[in-house]
């Protein structure tokens, strides 16, 4: 049994077929990229697969249980996590707090005994710090720890944002465009850490635009264009499929037309 088993879930806005009839699989610490161009449907797909869409059509399971359209909470406590392209940091709050919320919201602890600051709570609050600080170690920003989290350079900002995503302790972890803006050194850190939390038996699905981190990072590729699935497997596979080189290059094609309609 798979990880994640999505089955043929297809959604439309208006008359736009954002993902039609779209189904892949991820095993436990493997790495699946999606990829495709500009308005493939990866994002949508994404979306359907966090609980920020509800698929139209075809089923999502997760550990073998039915997950389908269920909001992000929910699928939090089953495991599975993401992170934002758009970073949601706390940027008020210190890098050690951002990580300390993402425990918060895994544990059932008593609100009242969190306002009356009761033993129970403190004891609580004193071990997500510590496992807060495990996890800054892991992403390279235990000496930041105290530091205001808006203070931080951008790569590390992403970093952040991941040992967030990793304090409710995904099976799986959703990461969108985790190397979106950054620089070369940036990009590198993070391919490091992507590899490294796969290593820890997490698996990861990765919406990316940069094809070298793909290409070199990813077990498995699933290829959209257009809303479909239009090839899937290794990434010597993908990159030789003779769809995958239609849809790139005819986007390289257009683009090249369009820098000499310019001239
Ligand atoms: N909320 C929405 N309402 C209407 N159309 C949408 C919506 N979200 C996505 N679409 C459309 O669905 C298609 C797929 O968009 P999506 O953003 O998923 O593609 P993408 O592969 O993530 O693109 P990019 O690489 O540019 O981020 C596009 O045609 C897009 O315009």
């Amino acid at each position: 049994m798979s990880l994640l088993d999505v089955k043929g879930v297809s959604i439309s806005f208006g008359g736009v077929r954002a993902v039609q009839d779209v189904s892949f699989s991820i095993d436990k610490g493997q790495i699946v990229s999606v990829i495709g161009p500009n308005g493939a449907g990866k994002t949508t797909l994404f979306n359907m697969l966090s609980g920020v869409y509800s698929p139209q059509q075809g089923e999502v399971r997760l550990a073998g249980e039915l997950v389908t359209g269920m909001p992000a909470h929910l699928l939090a406590r089953r495991g599975l996590s993401r992170t934002f392209q758009n970073l949601q940091i706390f940027s008020a709050m210190t890098v050690l707090e951002n990580v300390a919320t993402g425990f918060h919201l895994q544990e059932n602890g008593s609100l009242l005994a969190d306002l009356l600051g009761l033993p129970s709570a403190r004891r609580r609050m004193k071990r997500s710090e510590e496992q807060s600080m495990e996890l800054l170690k892991t992403v390279g920003l235990e000496r930041a720890a105290g530091f205001e989290a808006g203070s931080l350079s951008y790569g590390a900002l992403k970093r952040l944002e991941i040992a967030r995503a990793l304090a409710l302790q995904p099976q799986l972890l959703l990461l969108d465009e985790p190397a979106a803006g950054c620089n070369a050194v940036e990009t590198e850190e993070i391919e490091k850490l992507v590899a490294q939390v796969a290593k820890s038996g997490t698996a990861i699905l990765l919406v990316e635009h940069d094809m070298k981190m793909v290409m070199r990072i990813s077990n498995h590729i699933v290829v959209l264009d257009h809303g479909e699935k239009i090839a899937e497997g290794t990434p010597a596979e993908v990159v030789s499929h003779p769809r995958v080189i239609e849809a790139y290059l005819g986007v390289a094609a257009t683009e090249e037309a369009t820098r000499y309609a310019e001239c």
